[in-house]
């Protein structure tokens, strides 16, 4: 069953948001980490270096989450090795150039201050260098560089998520060796690794991704697999438009017969999971802030309420006592005589202040008309143990802000801490299935923004645009107003007669309690508008989202540039016609050769890095006129240059101008989709425009899919249109069954859970039928408010691609598959899982042989 040998591969499948590994022929990955861990930081580095990791990674995971704001802890900050702007597993170079002084600086680099941290549980061993001297002064950045990190998430799961290697890595690592060039460590030969890779990465990076495979892994064989190919291998196809969405940005490619077709490979940014998790938060804060939260002055008031209780409490128990001894043996019944007789007032003053208090301490808290919460005695709980719990005071230590500081100010708190608990809990609100919903074609924003009769289309059948939402900042924003935040101006005559029925506007709200007790009620219709990001078509306010985080994306690429610009010059002046040159000169601006078309097809092709690392540690250009003597070549420099390698891959000819105009004349036609034919030096100094960085988009996913499948040839289109698949965590987001299903509801009138559990989108007799159409109707609701449809988003996807596609060419037939929810995040591991159990899979790896005799360049002849 397995490959050569009986090795049974391993497959990894490197994410922004987690990482997946485990054994091929497996239906599920053994270890899924998380990839985002904490390092910690080198203070005492001179401030003179180039690392990314010396000054904290500017483009970190939790930068991107949290407002864009820094986020660091002190003395741990966050890494990750997949760049989130373009998803590749490399991280740019620094905006600091000063690649060139690293070599002088890195002595007085403490070696012991690199220890790994937190996040995944990094062992000890992890926190070694991955140099094989054992002294503290040559690992210098390596350790921090992204492609290491890659080395060291692999290192980690192979030994603690798989267990291999245990029993035989005798290194104690107390001077700082690394297990990894440590030749014992037995789980590199007997297990050939399938990585899967984005299909968008380019040569030179998946040449680098191989040879750190291989010689910091010894592993016996490797091979690189594109993950949306793996998808289709998942669903059992060859042919399909992969619609990736994943935590940093979906990602669609077509696949054509097992092979990405690279021009219609396209990633937006904006459409990312972790942008859900941010309009969660901005939602429920709103709520919250909404209905006024509760009061500093109010959690005062019931602490010194508390304190009056216990006080009070302790004195009827001491009279209490009195009053048993005065009655003697007379029993309950003369205690209470006594009681009566004595008729002390203090000790009826104490019963009436006990129930008074009683009462009082069990009372809940409800909501005033303004929003603000009042105390409600009818629904009062007889336990008062309960009460003194609801009353406790909150620890201002552990909470999100807005539970803790509840001033009408709302000002956030932007500790790390507090960052990540309100992020996780976000998450946990979107992945419980609650959280976030997906309207079928018919939704209708909670703001109903000026969308041409939304709601008329839902109890039609979806033939309009869905998604009214003009919302304002956030959908959520006014979410909870309901009907009467509808500004006058917006309202659509035509919305509004059928607003009465439509299930987003009205369906009942769903009951949250936040972790300190809060109440929020969440309406379908903000739960919808959450999930509009991916779909919100003709919504002005998701078009500008995606349009600003595009604007955004492509600044970025545009300050890496500018710091590969930097670079250039001063690595020319630095290099001068020595040995730094002449590698910076076949690495970059040689890429113009490609017009030559290597047999490959590949510019990078010649140009392996194994030569360069080679040098990393010895002595070159030790003599002749422009040389400098080096004794370590800075991976900060190999950084900057893998990427400027890779910067052709991003770069595309715009159509409306001459290739002369921009490139030095020897880029081919306008393609240039696989890089190969972009001319570097002058390039690279040309000038931005909208072709600029040819896959990244702004369009929503449905958008995508028809962009990407009419960016193939015309007689592959209707096979891609027929098949796209959906996959990823993203897409495990579940809907409720729509204005249909209530409308079914309504009219069954009381069979609400088989009516209402299957997606029954555009079922028609949604309109006045369904909301509260008699005691089904409402049942309906509530149960399809409750019941996730997790077939919600690749029927939606379908909806909104077909109204685009219908509009050109009617009755094209558009099919969406997508695994279950539970195999939907990890659909590509899966494919993985699948191609490296095959006995075939033998004969298309690249083993070590081919390795030393090739080079890395290997990987993209073997691995297309
Ligand atoms: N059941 C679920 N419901 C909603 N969201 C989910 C669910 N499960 C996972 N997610 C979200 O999916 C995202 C992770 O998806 P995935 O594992 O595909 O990302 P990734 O592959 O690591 O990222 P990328 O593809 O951007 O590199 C996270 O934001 C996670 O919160």
């Amino acid at each position: 069953m397995f490959g050569k040998d009986n090795m049974q591969a391993l497959v990894a499948d490197i994410g922004s948001y987690s990482t997946k590994i485990g054994y091929a022929g497996d239906d599920h990955p053994t270890a899924v980490l998380s990839s985002t861990t904490a390092v910690e930081r080198r203070s005492c580095w001179s401030s003179s270096s180039s690392s990314n990791f010396v000054n904290g990674p500017k483009r970190d995971f939790v930068a991107h989450c949290i407002n864009y704001k820094a986020d660091n802890d002190g003395n741990y900050t966050l890494v990750n090795p997949v760049d989130p702007v373009t998803g590749w597993i490399f991280s740019p170079p620094s905006r600091s150039i000063s690649g060139r002084n690293s070599s002088s600086s890195s002595g007085s680099r403490a070696d012991n201050t690199i220890a790994a941290a937190a996040g995944s549980s990094l062992s000890s061993n992890e926190n070694s260098s991955s140099s094989s001297s054992n002294n503290n002064v040559d690992k210098l950045g390596d350790e921090w560089e992204s492609h290491e990190l890659v080395s060291r998430y692999l290192q980690h799961a192979f030994q603690h998520s798989l267990g291999l290697g245990r029993g035989n890595n005798n290194n104690n690592n107390s001077n700082g060796s690394s297990i990894l060039n440590n030749s014992s460590y037995d789980i590199v030969s007997h297990h050939p690794l399938l990585l899967l890779d984005k299909p968008h990465t380019p040569p030179a990076l998946r040449q680098r991704l191989l040879e750190i495979l291989f010689e910091s892994h010894n592993l016996p064989a490797a091979f690189f697999l594109r993950d949306a190919v793996a998808s289709c291998y998942a669903v059992g196809r060859t042919t399909a438009t992969v619609v990736d969405v994943g935590h940093s940005s979906t990602m669609v490619s077509p696949v054509y017969e097992g092979y990405v077709e690279n021009r219609g490979v396209l990633r937006n940014n904006a459409c990312g999971a972790k942008y859900v998790d941010e309009r969660i938060l901005n939602m429920m804060d709103d709520i919250v802030k909404k209905q006024g939260g509760r009061r500093r002055k109010d959690r005062m008031r019931r602490m010194n309420q508390r304190k009056l209780e216990q006080r009070n409490a302790t004195t009827a128990s001491a009279n209490s006592n009195n009053n048993n001894a005065s009655g003697g043996g007379g029993g309950g019944e003369n205690t209470a005589n006594s009681y009566d007789v004595n008729n002390s007032s203090p000790s009826k003053q104490q019963q009436q202040q006990q129930q008074q208090q009683q009462q009082s301490a069990s009372t809940t808290l409800k909501r005033d008309a303004a929003g603000h919460f009042i105390k409600d005695s009818s629904t009062s709980t007889n336990s008062s143990s309960q009460a003194a719990q609801h009353l406790a005071p909150i620890p201002d230590y552990l909470m999100p802000y807005y539970q803790v500081r509840r001033m009408p100010t709302y000002t956030p708190r932007t500790d790390p801490f507090h960052n990540w608990a309100r992020i996780t809990l976000a998450r946990e609100i979107k992945e419980m299935g609650l959280g976030v919903a997906v309207g079928p074609m018919g939704y209708v924003s909670s703001t109903l923004g000026g969308g041409a009769g939304t709601a008329t289309t839902a109890s039609a059948g979806g033939a309009g645009a869905g998604g009214g939402g003009t919302a304002t900042e956030g959908g959520a924003t006014t979410a909870e107003g309901g009907n009467n935040a509808i500004p006058s101006s917006i309202i659509n005559p035509a919305s509004l007669l059928s607003n009465n029925s439509n299930v987003f506007l009205t369906s009942s709200k769903l009951a949250y309690t936040l972790p300190d007790g809060t109440p929020v009620e969440v309406s379908t219709s903000s739960r919808c508008d959450v999930a509009e990001l991916y779909f919100g078509n003709n919504d002005e306010y998701n078009n500008n989202f995606r349009d600003g985080i595009f604007d955004e994306t492509v600044m970025r690429m545009e300050e890496y540039e500018k710091e590969m610009e930097e670079f250039i010059v001063a690595g020319g002046v630095d290099g001068g016609g020595g040995g730094e040159g002449e590698i910076m000169s076949s690495r970059m601006p040689s890429s113009s050769s490609a017009s030559g078309g290597g047999d490959a097809g590949d510019a990078y092709s010649n140009t392996s890095y194994r030569g360069e690392k080679s040098n990393r540690h010895g002595t070159f250009g030790s003599g002749g006129s422009g040389r400098r003597t080096r004794m370590y070549y800075p991976p900060s420099t190999i950084s900057k240059k893998l990427y400027a390698a890779c910067l052709p891959y991003i770069r595309t000819t715009p159509p409306n101008i001459h290739n002369s105009e921009i490139m030095d004349g020897s880029g081919g036609g306008g393609g240039a989709t696989d890089g190969s034919s972009g001319g570097m030096a002058s390039g690279i100094l040309g000038s931005v425009n909208e072709n600029y960085f040819h896959y990244l988009t702004s369009a929503s996913p449905a958008q995508m899919v028809c962009d990407a499948a009419f960016r193939c040839d015309r007689d592959q289109q209707a096979s891609l249109l027929g098949n796209v698949v959906v996959c990823g965590g993203g897409a495990c987001i579940t809907g409720v069954a729509g204005v249909g299903a209530v409308g079914a509801a309504g009219v069954v009138g009381g069979g609400p859970l088989g009516v209402v559990g299957g997606p029954v989108l555009n079922a028609g007799g949604g309109a006045g039928g369904g909301v509260v159409g008699g005691g089904g109707g409402a049942v309906g609701v509530m149960a399809a408010s409750l019941l996730g449809d997790e077939h919600a988003f690749p029927d939606r996807l379908r909806e909104e691609i077909e109204a685009i596609v219908h509009r050109h060419t009617p009755g094209w037939r558009v099919k969406v598959t997508s695994p279950n929810v539970s195999e939907r995040a990890i659909c590509s591991w899966l494919g993985g899982s699948i191609l490296g159990s095959l006995s075939t899979f033998q004969d298309m790896w690249i083993s070590r042989k081919d390795y030393e005799e090739y080079g890395a360049a290997i990987v993209n002849r073997k691995c297309p």
